[in-house]
């Protein structure tokens, strides 16, 4: 049984949280074919296998890749190095040139091959830099060739249905041209699957789900994944989370076969979670790029002090004056927020859009579509969008609301400024959002950014306050241009219309 081991230390603490380990990889004598070069071994010419290591130490140094773990593969530079059996390999190299992918990025260097090895991985990246191929690519590699008489091969799991819809997408461009059996698990395809159930064993190369959907398959439906080879678990430190946790230990307890390959991938790792995530997986190669727990480099990060919350709109108006930096994705602590937001900025004539989860799920994949073509330039949303969601151009991201934790700004921020693009993120904080600046502002230094020294030096927030904040998001006044004594005047406005066309109706009624 997996145990919950945050502590809120984990939750809050990013400069407390760097790892003292060794970034020595133990890269040995296997497979030392970096650079298409095929090396001899350490016995065979000691000189020329010194050279190699020190190579591979070098491209690893550049690159900001940290790998640990007992004989870790050397990174690949090109996607050719791949090695796979050449007829998915070719169909692979071709999906993957007409997505436009030139090199692989750092985290699909280390990862793949590590990953075509059937090692169990563990991998931290930055928000944007690949990591759903650096996953994807292998997987469809190391299943080879579609089967029909296999039962469930692989899992991918994510924590909310939007990624997963995206995962899939992924998916399934990458093996275009090979009839892999893909399935994106929803309500609908989980009961065409049980009504196959009864007749016949239910086939698929690989089900993408979300963890609760994928329970029900399992205790609901009794689809066994006795035969599942590998599972990637997206977004790892948000499914190691309360409320997922247990879901996750499920699936792990119902995939039984003993050569299970596990892969976990997330732009953030906490300690106490990394500790739970390692403690899943057997003989891992951890590979970590860059800074851990930081933004990407590639956004511009800036805080804004609005005051009161009422300051928020008048800071709103000001950045739309500046000029907002299309298109725009904009967070709030929840949907009720959204909805609010949403009707101020409607009148003001952006073209803008909400997703929440009182929406359904044919609105919210029509906005998502909309922000996508650019029918709509500003989405307001909550952290249902914050992690995984690739949105190719968004050139800013607000956050109207500060968020909870310095997990949350880092997953929020990293919708912009995706794969080495430029981007701009801006978080609003009002005077009683200024205890948890020194988070935000540690996270700002460890990304690069300028930062000033008062902020640094902040007192820190209790960890009985930073408990709070991550259970529940402060109380904020409703968002609102009309005041408090407007609002009461319409509201009795309104009162008196309707008492008068109730007099009306009466009155015709009694006429009659
Ligand atoms: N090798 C590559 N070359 C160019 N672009 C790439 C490459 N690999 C992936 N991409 C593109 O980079 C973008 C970001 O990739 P992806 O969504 O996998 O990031 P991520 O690391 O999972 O981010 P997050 O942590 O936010 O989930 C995508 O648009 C993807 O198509």
């Amino acid at each position: 049984m997996l145990k919950l081991m945050l502590n809120e230390e984990d939750n809050q603490n990013i400069e407390e949280n760097d790892d003292d380990e060794d970034d020595d990889s133990d890269a040995e004598e296997e497979n030392l074919t970096v650079f298409g070069t095929a090396i001899t071994t350490k016995e065979e010419n000691p000189e020329a296998f010194a050279n190699h290591n020190d190579d591979i130490k070098h491209l690893r140094k550049r690159l900001n890749i940290a790998v640990w773990g007992t004989v870790v593969p050397d990174p690949i530079v090109e996607f050719a190095q791949m090695k796979a059996a050449k007829s998915i390999k070719s169909v692979l190299l071709t999906n993957i040139e007409s997505s436009e992918y030139k090199n692989p990025t750092a985290i699909q260097m280390q990862a793949i091959p590590a990953i075509l090895q059937k090692r169990d991985v563990l991998g931290i990246a930055p928000t944007g830099s690949g990591k759903t191929a650096a996953f994807a690519i292998p997987m469809l590699l190391n299943l080879e060739t579609p089967q029909q008489d296999h039962g469930i091969r692989s899992i991918v799991l994510a924590p909310t249905r939007e990624l997963a819809v995206q995962i899939h997408g992924e998916f399934q461009r990458l093996s275009s041209g090979k009839k892999f059996h893909i399935s994106l698990l929803s309500k609908a395809s989980a009961s065409t699957m049980a009504s196959h159930a009864k007749t016949c064993t239910v086939n698929y190369d690989i089900v993408i789900a979300t963890p609760l959907r994928l329970v029900h398959l399992i205790s609901e439906q009794s689809i066994p994944l006795d035969k599942v080879e590998m599972i990637c678990l997206d977004e790892a430190d948000r499914l190691f989370e309360m409320g997922f946790v247990e879901q996750i230990d499920e699936v792990f307890a119902a995939c039984t076969n003993p050569s299970l390959q596990r892969m976990m991938f997330s732009a953030t790792m906490l300690q106490g979670v990394e500790e739970m995530a390692q403690s899943v997986l057997k003989d891992p190669v951890k590979v970590a790029i860059g800074v851990k727990n930081a933004g990407a480099i590639t956004i511009n990060q800036r805080l804004m002090f609005v005051g009161k919350e009422e300051g928020k709109l008048v800071a709103m108006k000001q950045l739309i004056q500046e000029g907002l930096k299309l298109p725009v994705l904009m967070f709030v602590q929840n949907k009720d927020r959204a909805k609010e937001l949403y009707h101020e900025l409607v009148y003001d004539g952006i073209n803008v859009g909400a997703i929440h989860a009182d929406r359904t799920k044919e609105q919210r994949d029509k906005v998502i579509k909309d922000f996508r073509t650019g029918a709509v330039w500003v989405l307001i949303c909550t952290d249902l969008m914050s992690r995984g969601i690739d949105f190719k151009g968004v050139n800013m991201v607000i956050n109207y609301d500060f968020p909870q934790s310095a997990v949350s700004y880092i997953h929020r921020i990293g919708r912009t400024g995706r794969n080495g693009r430029k981007g701009e993120a801006v978080t609003f904080f009002t005077e009683s959002d200024m205890i948890y600046l020194r988070t935000i502002a540690n996270v700002m230094k460890l990304s690069g950014c300028d930062v000033p020294d008062w902020m640094l030096a902040m007192k820190k927030a209790s960890v009985r306050q930073r408990k709070q904040l991550l259970k529940a998001p402060p109380k904020r006044h409703r968002i609102e241009t009309v005041s408090g004594y407007d609002l009461k005047k319409a509201h009795n406005h309104k009162l008196m219309k309707k008492h008068n066309a109730e007099k009306k109706k009466v009155a015709k009624h009694d006429e009659e």
